[in-house]
């Protein structure tokens, strides 16, 4: 019962129970970077506006790398486990549901939010369902172009559910759904190359190879990227790779290029500037996770998506799919690995190509996600508040006092 009691022990928002300006929010977002993501970037555009919020979160390694960069946020580490149907997993499941359930309950009855948002996950169950108890209105946000297990079975519960363009949920009432890109942090956007190579301590006139396998790494891509990277390097292509935590403690090596000078291969455990990283790469092989997907649009880099073949119901194919039909890169199965390097060698040499790819990019970019979700749940939660301040990344970022994690 640790989290309840740091729950009883979290500090209150600043302003407390008599500040009426502003709205007060509960974000449920934990479990990987793919929800976590999302939710800050709502965060940060609710604070904008003058509202407070509490970020629900997990208690996995990645959730507490990813917020470190935040600290002005006040993240409540919630109770919960993956699904699973094996019975050892399925009993911690449902105990560590019923824990956050609990906590769920005390936490909403004490901050008595204006709403509740979720972003799916195993860790969006409980505090869906005790805002529900509670009758606060409650919205969904499902980033994958397949709705997960959370988002089908609360789609009920909510007064609002959020779904990729194009993407339907059976059984959901008219009126409910609405087609929204996945709002994205401020900080990612578009840099010059030049400078964001040189801050990733890369070359600025090399070309540049980056390796993501969204918030956990992924080992098939780290394998392929040891295999070629020093022929890459002979071509004179830098590769940076992102490894996952654990994964490995951060090297860089520099390998000798055929037409002389050397060309540098950097492994990295994390990388908290995404955007940078993007901004520095000619093209990226990724992982198709949602996230990752919306930055790559954000920051205009062509991509080569190697879909996690045992994501739930197959999203990652989906999402990945979606993403080629629209023209913002090419999608390889895990099975054809060995056509990856001459695909890269081809498409990283030819302009043409690359830039048909940014141009669609800009398309497919949701630049508006972000806006459209916060008038969305201001209309939601009785309009607009006395005074609200605009949600434009200029604007200073206000919240609540002793940003904490417990
Ligand atoms: C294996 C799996 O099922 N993954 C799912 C998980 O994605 P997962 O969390 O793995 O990956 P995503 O690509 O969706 O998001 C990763 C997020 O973490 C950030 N990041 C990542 C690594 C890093 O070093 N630093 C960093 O900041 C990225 O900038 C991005 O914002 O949730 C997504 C959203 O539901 C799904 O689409 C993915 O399919």
């Amino acid at each position: 019962m640790a989290a309840l009691h740091a729950l009883t022990q979290a500090p209150r928002h600043a302003g407390g129970d008599g500040d009426v300006s502003g709205k007060r929010f509960l974000i449920a977002c934990g479990g990987t970077g793919g929800h976590l993501s999302p939710g800050i970037a709502l965060a940060e555009g609710l604070v904008a506006c003058g509202h407070r919020v509490t970020l629900l979160i997990s208690h996995k390694k990645v959730d507490a790398r990813l917020v470190e960069k935040y600290p002005h946020f006040t993240f409540l580490r919630i109770p919960g486990a993956p699904f699973s149907w094996k019975p050892v997993g399925l009993a911690r499941f449902l105990w560590q549901q019923l824990k956050g359930l609990a906590f769920g309950l005390i936490l909403v009855r004490r901050e008595r939010p204006h709403a509740v948002v979720g972003f799916g996950g195993f860790t969006t169950a409980s505090i869906i369902l005790a805002g529900f108890l509670h009758r606060v209105p409650v919205a969904l946000h499902e980033a994958n172009h397949v709705p997960g297990r959370a988002i089908r079975r609360l789609s009920k519960l909510a007064r609002r559910v959020y779904l990729p363009p194009g993407v339907a949920l059976p059984g959901l009432k008219e009126g409910k759904l609405l087609s929204l890109g996945l709002p994205v942090r401020r900080e990612i956007v578009r840099e010059a190359a030049a400078s964001a190579r040189t801050a990733l301590d890369l070359d600025p006139k090399q070309p540049v190879l980056v390796i993501l396998g969204g918030s956990q790494g992924a080992t098939a891509l780290n394998d392929w990227a040891r295999a070629n990277a020093a022929a890459f390097a002979a071509d004179g292509v830098q590769t940076y790779c992102v490894t996952g935590l654990g994964k490995n403690q951060g090297e860089v090596t520099e390998y000798l290029r055929r037409d002389g000078g050397t060309a540098k291969v950097i492994f990295s455990p994390f990388c908290d500037r995404m955007g940078t990283l993007m901004s520095a790469a000619d093209l990226v092989v990724s992982r198709a996770g949602a996230g990752t997907l919306a930055e790559l649009a954000r920051c205009g880099t062509p991509s080569v998506l190697i879909p996690f073949p045992h994501a739930a119901d197959n999203h990652q194919e989906a999402n990945a799919r979606y993403f080629m039909e629209q023209g913002g890169g090419i999608t390889l199965a895990q099975s054809c690995m060995d056509e990856l390097a001459p695909a890269v060698r081809e498409l990283i040499a030819n302009e043409t190509e690359l830039r048909k790819f940014r141009d669609a990019l800009q398309r497919l970019d949701q630049a508006n996600a972000l806006g459209v979700m916060i008038a969305d749940i201001e209309q939601l939660t009785g309009g607009t508040s006395a005074a609200p301040k605009t949600a434009s990344s200029s604007a200073p970022l206000h919240a609540s006092a002793g940003g904490s994690t417990s």
